[in-house]
């Protein structure tokens, strides 16, 4: 081993690597040539490594830009590894949403994204069986799940906040990660699991595992991913909660066998619709893993950026909010009826949603074969297309860009149309939209109202005078700050 990992073997296989990633980026470029770029250099053999750099550096910055110039068209903006081309409006986006998954695929999109087809195992890429459960079972189940979610979230607020009586500075997203991925799993595999710490905090552990083991695995070749992906940070954490949970999935396995069980969660339903090949403890220890990760950090980090917008303006906004929640559910308690008549509420998390959506790059499908546009713009086979958020979300014009919280709710009472959070459309993509939009919307969201409303019900809460939520960019994601601390107390 000490000899493969010589300096002048890794000298040699970076040179190669180097070779190979300058090689394939002249390649790609010579295929997507008709297609302008947005912010790519000019030094040949690296352009699309400087447009890399730029996109990398300030992805809304380079999609508006690329959006201002080509309204109508489509344009190309670089990462490190590959192209994306991206579209500009309403139009061109049904139109690619509307090609079959045979042309333009989601499973190869996100497998690009995070390899999890090597990061969480071949079986959740060829075989998405949970999909269909999570948009039916798991959404069905979303009413008979509240009670036991209040009593958890009840619970774990008096646990991590209190009732001070003054103003108490909170590190708000370690405590609704926590929440989340607890109720998450709540429903996902039942209260054995949820109430394991060790297992909550390595589930949580292993979306931040994957996102590293992805960036080390992307650039290879296919046959050497085949192989690296047993050394990956991912792999490893996949075992660990193996050694924690495989007992009880074996257990749930048996009684199931035996007839004798009653669960209502993700497991059971796994269990009873897995394919033979899937339906084994580590084959289901992955498929929790997977749906762990497409849950706790998508939700969290919408919460946590609704809730730090309500710091920014508690005079404006908690009052009224507050009041909603009394008037709706007077004794404190909810049921999925009275999260659904919270309409103030819903526009608020749907505002957040337009302005802060999680990602810069919406709805990416990856070519299977070429894609060509009514236009004649073709996406060529094993190329990236995408939805520009900045437009879509209309966040160029800086009126239209100002956050409105009770715009929707407003329309709604004029008699317009009711545009709820979960309603995707053209030119609403926090949960992407079309045929692949994120199943699990209706629980999440479901999971968010109810952390809110306890939250405005117990708590007042404001910024620290002088601090800012700020933005962070990982790659094209814009994901709220995770550090910061808000004041809270008790109402
Ligand atoms: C606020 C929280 C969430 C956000 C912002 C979110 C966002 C998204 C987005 C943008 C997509 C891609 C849609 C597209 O390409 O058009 C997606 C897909 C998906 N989401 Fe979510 N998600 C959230 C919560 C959840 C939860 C709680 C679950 C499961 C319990 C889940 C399961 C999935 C699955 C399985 C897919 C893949 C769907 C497919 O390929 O057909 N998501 N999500």
């Amino acid at each position: 081993m000490a000899r493969l990992l010589s300096p002048a073997t890794l000298a040699a296989g970076s040179i190669l690597l180097f070779t190979f990633l300058v090689v394939r980026a002249l390649l790609r470029s010579k295929k997507t040539s008709h297609i302008p770029s947005v912010r790519y250099g000019r030094i040949p053999g690296f352009r699309s490594w400087q447009g890399a750099y730029a996109f990398l550096s300030d992805p809304e910055a380079t999609l508006k830009e690329g959006s201002e110039r080509y309204p109508d068209g489509c344009f190309k903006v670089s990462t490190l590894t590959s192209e994306n081309i991206v579209v500009s409006n309403t139009e061109k986006l049904a139109e690619y949403l509307a090609a079959p998954d045979s042309q333009l695929n989601v499973q190869d999109a996100i497998n690009e994204g995070i390899q999890f087809r090597w990061t969480m195992g071949a079986g959740v890429y060829y075989r998405p069986y949970h999909i269909p459960i999570v948009r039916g079972k798991l959404t069905q189940n979303v009413a008979n799940i509240v009670p036991a979610m209040q009593e958890e979230i009840s619970g774990l607020l008096d646990g991590h906040i209190g009732q001070p009586e003054g103003w108490k500075e909170v590190p708000i997203h370690n405590v609704t990660i926590d929440i989340i991925a607890k109720i998450g799993n709540l429903a996902l595999a039942g209260p054995d699991v949820a109430h394991n710490q060790a297992y909550i905090d390595a589930a949580i552990q292993y979306t931040l595992d994957l996102m590293i083991s992805a960036e080390f695995l992307r650039p290879l070749p296919v046959w050497a991913k085949e192989f690296a992906a047993y050394l990956t940070p991912a792999y490893r954490s996949k075992k660990k909660c193996e050694g924690m949970i495989g007992g009880y999935i074996t257990k749930r396995l048996r009684e199931t066998d035996a007839g004798a069980a009653k669960a209502q969660d993700m497991l059971q339903w796994l269990i009873d619709t897995a394919p033979p090949e899937e339906r084994t403890m580590p084959q289901l220890n992955e498929r929790l893993l997977a749906l762990n990760v497409a849950a706790i950090h998508t939700t969290t980090m919408t919460l946590t950026n609704a809730i730090y917008t309500l710091c920014s303006e508690p005079d404006k906004y908690l009052q009224p909010l507050r009041e909603e929640v009394r008037q709706h559910c007077p004794d404190g308690q909810f049921t999925k009826e009275r999260i659904d008549s919270l309409h103030k509420l819903d526009s608020f998390f749907r505002e957040c949603g337009r302005i802060g959506a999680i990602g810069t790059l919406a709805s990416g499908r990856q070519a299977r074969s070429d894609f060509t546009f009514k236009d004649g713009t073709v996406i060529p086979k094993g190329y990236m297309v995408s939805g520009s958020i900045p437009v879509l979300h209309k966040l160029l014009n800086a009126e239209e860009a100002q956050f409105d919280g009770f715009k929707y709710s407003r329309l709604a009472e004029e008699g317009k149309k009711r545009m709820q959070s979960v309603s995707t459309s053209n030119d609403y993509l926090a949960f992407g939209h079309g045929r692949h939009a994120c199943p699990g919307r209706f629980f999440a969201a479901s999971e968010m109202k109810q952390i809110f409303a306890n939250l405005i019900l117990r708590y007042d809460m404001k910024v620290i005078p002088g601090t800012k939520a700020m933005r962070l960019y990982i790659g094209a994601q814009k994901i709220p700050e995770t550090k910061l601390k808000i004041l809270m107390k008790r109402v």
